[in-house]
């Protein structure tokens, strides 16, 4: 394989080498006290403090040796659009990137609406094919990949049953298995990472009244599976958070190598980053104020373009 051919792709649970970010510069204060809830936002953001948080995470991603791309750089025919998308920062829920390209959302009717279109145009030009674009009529904001076997999709408020169902079998020519998975239909659960991530092989926090049914599809069988009995088989130790926790975006964070973590310094308890401390698990801390208006976390911020074994 060429080395062009490996630079993106983010199976591994390695080192993050390079991310996608958008500072909202020309689309936030398009958000005001008339408008705020229909741009799914949860209060009218103080701009300048926003894009300064931004600034101050992308260049902690950078002290860490990450590379930060930005959308504005690579939107071309696509950059009008920027103007009318208060949430393209959030673009973790717009594309998840394997090692076969893009598997490209298809975000909901409303506000979010046409962000793809950014994004399939910010990747091609990036040099990332689109390994999966869904219809316009469908909906699909997302899903988180466990590892090069193992695929996670949630259906949340932001996905359509039958969506998920005609992705399965276009899934599973790139992954061995999908575990699928039925959330209970609230913004508190919108997105997969809501209630799940993994921090390294052997280890994920998770918020265990969101799984109301899991399933493990692969090319030959569906049946239905005891989420945590199942990841305990793989030895993967599951380490459930509280209600205020998930609320605070708890299973939201961005991880730049196994054990090693960015997140908000409000997303966990004392005892809940005790418990991953004893795990040899480093948290990288940041404070959010005028970002908590959108109503993501840091990794909903981050597109992760390429992760690498080490
Ligand atoms: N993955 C996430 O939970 N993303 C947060 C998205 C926030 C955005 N304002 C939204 O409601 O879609």
């Amino acid at each position: 394989m060429s080395e062009s051919k490996t630079m993106f792709g983010t199976e591994e649970l390695g080192r993050l080498r390079k991310v996608l970010l958008h500072n909202p510069i020309e689309s936030l204060s398009a958000v005001s006290e008339e408008n705020y809830k229909y741009h799914l936002f949860n209060f009218v953001p103080n701009v300048d403090q926003y894009l300064r948080e931004h600034e101050q995470y992308a260049q902690m991603l950078r002290e860490h040796g990450v590379e930060v791309l930005l959308v504005r750089d690579y939107a071309r025919q696509t950059k009008d659009l920027l103007a009318r998308l208060p949430n393209l920062p959030y673009l973790h829920d717009t594309a998840v990137i394997t090692s076969k390209g893009a598997i490209l959302s298809e975000m909901c009717p409303g506000t979010r609406a046409g962000e793809e279109l950014v994004v399939k145009e910010v990747l091609t030009n990036i040099g990332i094919p689109i390994f999966h674009e869904f219809k316009t009529q469908e909906q699909f904001e997302g899903c988180l990949i466990l590892s090069p076997s193992t695929l996670m999709i949630v259906n949340t408020e932001r996905s359509s049953p039958n969506t998920i169902e005609g992705f399965f079998s276009k899934a599973l020519t790139i992954f061995a298995e999908v575990i699928y998975i039925e959330a209970p239909q609230a913004r508190r659960y919108m997105h997969a990472d809501m209630i799940f991530n993994r921090i390294s092989e052997d280890l994920a926090l998770y918020f265990p009244p969101a799984f109301l049914h899991a399933y493990l599809i692969n090319r030959q069988t569906r049946k239905e599976i005891n989420f945590k009995t199942y990841l305990v088989g793989k030895s993967i130790e599951l380490i459930p958070i509280s209600d205020e926790e998930q609320r605070n975006w708890g299973c939201s964070f961005v991880p730049l190598e196994p054990k090693k973590l960015i997140h908000y310094d409000l997303a966990l308890t004392i005892k809940t980053k005790k418990l991953l401390k004893e795990r040899g698990v480093q948290i990288h801390e940041f404070h959010p104020a005028a970002l908590l208006a959108g109503g993501g976390s840091l990794r909903c911020l981050t597109l992760r373009l390429w992760r690498t074994t080490f």
